[in-house]
């Protein structure tokens, strides 16, 4: 059998093992220690002899012992029968009321023994009725303790026992069960607060438990609806807690204590909800916030394509429609001259569609991604009231920055002059050269043109001179005025037997535009028909006036066929030359101008240099626009190796990456990274700039291209040996073009015809490759036969401007001319009715045919235009007159003819219209 110590009874019964020990003597168990243990059927009898004072052996040897304990303070005035029974009764009620005030007491420390006395004391000194209400009204008093004690079972219970004395049946289970529900402290109450309505429903309940005897489990269902109110309290309480988490701003406002103090109020009667009702919108708000956030993040999370990336994305997308928004921009605005539209709308704080509207309106068609023209910048700012300062952007791309002209005094040497040469086609421009260089360039030339800008450099007097020969045709206008921008000294080669012409103005005007000193090489002098003075007046005319006239052009006549004069052409431009006291500075990185680039098979990319300051070297680290490379070798004018040219030197090099632009300044740089830094940023800029340029055009251009839609073009691809070349047939096609018809260059190239070219012409209708000193090789030519392209090759630009210019001829829409046919005098009017004038004339001219168109002059005045409708001779119809003949002549539908008049027959005819 299972043992129970004492003190594991004396822990279960919150008691000391010594009160569980004296308790346990008591009954006899013989038990000495607290680790003494009894049987469980004992530890039953200890726990109700403990709690309930119950003594199974009351009736036998323990009653004696309780009686001798009572008897000591009992004045035994009723008889023995009825003092067993009510003794048992009186127990009963006092193990209740000892084992609840035990618990009270316990929990609140007060001094047991002498409380258990008290009370003891006052029940035994009355009957059993009126112990019976003094432990209800001892009930009330404990109600009336400062503690409200959470007993209310238990009160019930004691009530119940009071009341019904028989009623003993609770078991020491239930009581048990009872005691372990423990003390719970439930509020603070002031008693004389009490609501009198509290009261009348405790009365009503004690009427509803003396009606019906209540079970415990009643009462425990009684106590839950007491419960209830501090429940919805709490209720209240949490509601409002909850509001506060919700509508923080607003609550955040109040402390604990406010809220205490609405709370208290709220017993009062007073209702503090007006805050909530706020609050309840807030909520409302919230909730609907929440219920949306929640049905989103549901739709997220059953979309399979949508995992926490994708929502992040979807934040992320937001971004750009808060900058939507943003700010228009007040103030300064800097905005760098290279900007496109959505660029300058970001930065002014606009839309990018209200820039493109703008400049829409002023006929400007752009997208977002079109640099925008200076102009255009500056109408924007006004437009839209915005401060700007424009900003040069082009510096990063800038890499001609690298060298700068600062040179110290002691650094620089005098360098040679460079002299470029222009003039009239044929006025004799390279035969100067030639002479000078005892070369015969002019003989060796295709065609006996000149095709290039060539650079030669000689010595005259132990000093050096550079010539620049530019090209006299109109079509190298453009190399020209290149040529003119290195250019120290300009030389003006008017043929003295030809006079000025319109080359030679253009020259004279690019040389002064160049702000270059002039001198007139008057040429061909040894001619007989030379006429110098004339050519002198034409001259002067144009503001040219020869120094001996009291101008300020020094003309030196020469002949560049017998050499005559030319040493004094030579000695004058070294007199110049002198005068501008042109220096440089020759130990440093050079700064170049390429003059020529062309690219020759085996050697890649060469381009012809003059150097402007510092000395090229082979090994040099090099750009060149969007080119860049390292000098690989260097040849001279003569096409010598050489390792260097010094300042105003010239020079054939190779190295580069690519083709250079004739025009462009070249530059030795620190390293190869520089010079590929910045010719890739160039690279990268100018194919934007390009794009961007593609899809600009201006409301005027697009009426063009209309227009342009409805005619004919000719599309050409250009392939030539060398830059210069290509640059000079290009413009010379588009010169070609007028309003009806134009050459549509698809593609252009340095260098051979390729099977891509072909290719290429082969996507387009009618397209011709026109090249340029170059030839197809045999695939290519195959792949041409084979897709039906026309190759054409020319050694000489004219030849090849002629023929686009026949081809354009075709292309051209024939006009309607008129020719006339004959003339014939009126001498005599005949009216006939019915039929009309018929007039006697005599033919003076040509034939006079029947049908014919006819216009009838009077007076030197057309007064009618149409048709002969009737021709005779004589009486007979005849079909023509000749010259000389008299005939009558009627007109359809008209008949105001006169004497005097005369008859002017034409025909209209097709005529095809050439370039
Ligand atoms: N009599 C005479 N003939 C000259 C003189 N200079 C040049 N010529 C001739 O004039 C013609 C044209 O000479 P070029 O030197 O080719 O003329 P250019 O100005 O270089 O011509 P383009 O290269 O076509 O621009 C040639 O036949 C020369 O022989 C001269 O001083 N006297």
């Amino acid at each position: 059998m299972d043992k129970i110590r004492i003190s594991q009874i004396a822990k279960e019964l919150s008691k000391t093992s010594k009160e569980v020990l004296q308790k346990a003597e008591e009954l006899g168990f013989g038990v000495k220690t607290a680790s003494s243990a009894v049987t469980a059927t004992e530890a039953d009898v200890l726990y109700n002899y403990i709690l309930l004072g119950v003594n199974p052996n009351a009736g036998k040897e323990s009653v004696p012992k309780a009686k001798a304990t009572k008897s000591k303070i009992t004045e035994s005035k009723v008889t023995d029968s009825k003092k067993s029974a009510k003794e048992s009764v009186k127990t009963s009620v006092k193990a209740t009321k000892s084992s609840v005030k035990s618990e009270a007491k316990s929990s609140i420390k007060d001094e047991k023994e002498t409380q258990k006395t008290k009370i003891t004391t006052s029940k035994t000194t009355k009957s059993p009725k009126d112990s019976a209400q003094e432990s209800k009204v001892a009930l009330s008093a404990k109600k009336e303790t400062t503690l409200k004690v959470e007993q209310e079972p238990l009160k019930e219970v004691s009530e119940n026992l009071a009341e019904n004395p028989k009623n003993t049946s609770i078991s020491t289970q239930d009581n048990l069960a009872i005691k372990r529900t423990g003390l719970r402290i439930v509020k603070k109450r002031d008693f004389k607060d009490t609501n009198t309505k509290e009261e009348s429903v405790r009365e009503s309940q004690r009427e509803e438990h003396k009606e019906s005897p209540r079970t415990l489990q009643d009462l425990l269902g009684s106590l839950e609806e007491n419960h209830t109110q501090p429940k919805k309290k709490k209720k209240e309480k949490s509601s409002l807690q909850s509001s506060k988490n919700l509508g923080q701003q607003k609550i955040d406002l109040m402390d604990n204590r406010e809220f205490q103090s609405m709370h208290d109020d709220e017993e009062d009667g007073i209702i503090l909800f007006d805050l909530s009702v706020q609050d309840e919108r807030d909520i409302d708000e919230e909730e609907n916030e929440r219920k949306a956030t929640t049905e989103r993040i549901k739709v997220q999370r059953h979309n399979p394509f949508m995992e926490r990336g994708s929502t992040r994305r979807s934040s992320r997308k937001k971004a750009p429609k808060i900058q939507k928004t943003q700010e228009v921009v007040s103030g300064l605005v800097k905005i760098p001259e290279e900007i496109r539209a959505y660029e300058f709308a970001e930065k002014i704080g606009r839309s990018t569609g209200e820039v493109i509207k703008v400049l829409f309106g002023l006929g400007m068609m752009i997208t977002k991604n079109d640099f925008l023209e200076k102009d255009a910048i500056e109408i924007l700012a006004e437009e839209f009231g915005v401060q700007i300062e424009l900003l040069n952007t082009a510096d990063e791309l800038d890499y001609t920055q690298l060298h700068d002209n600062e040179d110290k005094e002691e650094h620089l040497i005098v360098r040679a002059p460079v002299v470029t040469i222009m003039g009239h086609v044929d006025h004799g421009k390279t035969s100067l050269l030639d002479y000078i260089r005892n070369t015969k360039i002019a003989s060796g030339e295709a065609g006996g043109i000149t095709q290039h800008i060539g650079a030669y450099t000689i010595s005259k007097n132990g000093r050096e001179i550079t010539f620049i020969d530019t090209p006299g045709h109109e079509a190298f206008s453009e190399m020209r005025a290149r040529g003119a921008s290195v250019t120290d000294i300009a030389i003006i080669v008017i043929a003295a037997d030809d006079g000025v012409k319109p080359q030679t103005i253009e020259a004279l005007n690019h040389a002064k535009a160049a702000n270059a000193p002039i001198i007139i090489a008057v040429n061909k002098i040894d001619k007989p028909d030379a006429n110098p003075d004339k050519l002198k007046a034409e001259a002067a005319e144009l503001g040219f006036t020869p120094l001996e006239w009291g101008g300020e052009y020094e003309f030196v006549h020469i002949s560049a066929k017998t050499g005559e004069g030319i040493d004094d052409l030579l000695e004058t431009i070294l007199l110049q030359s002198e005068i501008l006291d042109l220096k440089a500075n020759p130990n440093r990185p050079a700064r170049a101008v390429v003059i020529e680039s062309s690219l020759e098979r085996g050697k890649g990319p060469v381009a012809t240099l003059i150097v402007q300051n510092g000395t090229l070297k082979v090994g040099d680290s090099i750009i060149a626009d969007t080119a860049f490379g390292r000098v690989r070798a260097i040849n001279d004018d003569l096409g010598r190796s050489i390792v260097s040219i010094a300042p105003s030197g010239v020079g054939v090099i190779t190295g580069l990456n690519e083709v250079p632009l004739a025009g462009s300044v070249l530059l030795a740089v620190e390293n190869d990274t520089i010079a590929r830094d910045y010719a890739q940023k160039r690279v990268a800029h100018l194919r934007q700039k390009e794009l961007s340029h593609s899809t600009k055009v201006s409301f005027d251009e697009l009426s063009s291209m209309v227009a342009l839609g409805q005619l004919k073009s000719l599309p050409v691809i250009i392939k030539a040996d060398t830059q210069g070349s290509l640059e000079a047939i290009r413009g010379s096609l588009e010169k070609l073009q007028n309003e009806e018809v134009k050459v549509n260059i698809i593609h252009k190239g340095v260098g051979g015809i390729t099977e891509s070219d072909v290719t290429l012409a082969g996507a387009s209708t009618n397209c011709v490759i026109l090249g340029f000193n170059v030839r197809p090789t045999g695939s290519v030519k195959n792949k041409a036969k084979e897709l039906g392209i026309e190759i054409k090759t020319y050694s000489i630009i004219y030849s090849l401007l002629d023929d686009i210019k026949a081809l354009l001829g075709g292309l051209l829409s024939p006009v309607m001319e008129e020719e006339n046919t004959g003339q014939a005098e009126v001498r005599e009017t005949f009216s006939i009715a019915k039929v009309g004038t018929v007039a006697g004339c005599f033919v003076t001219e040509g034939t006079i045919q029947r049908g014919i168109k006819v216009r009838l002059i009077r007076n030197g005045v057309v007064i009618h235009t149409g048709n002969i409708a009737s021709l005779k001779r004589f009486k007979d119809d005849t079909r023509e007159v000749a010259k000389g003949f008299e005939c009558g002549i009627m007109l359809e539908d008209y008949n105001d003819i006169q004497v005097g008049d005369v008859f002017e027959t034409y025909k209209e005819v097709e005529k095809q219209r050439i370039l």
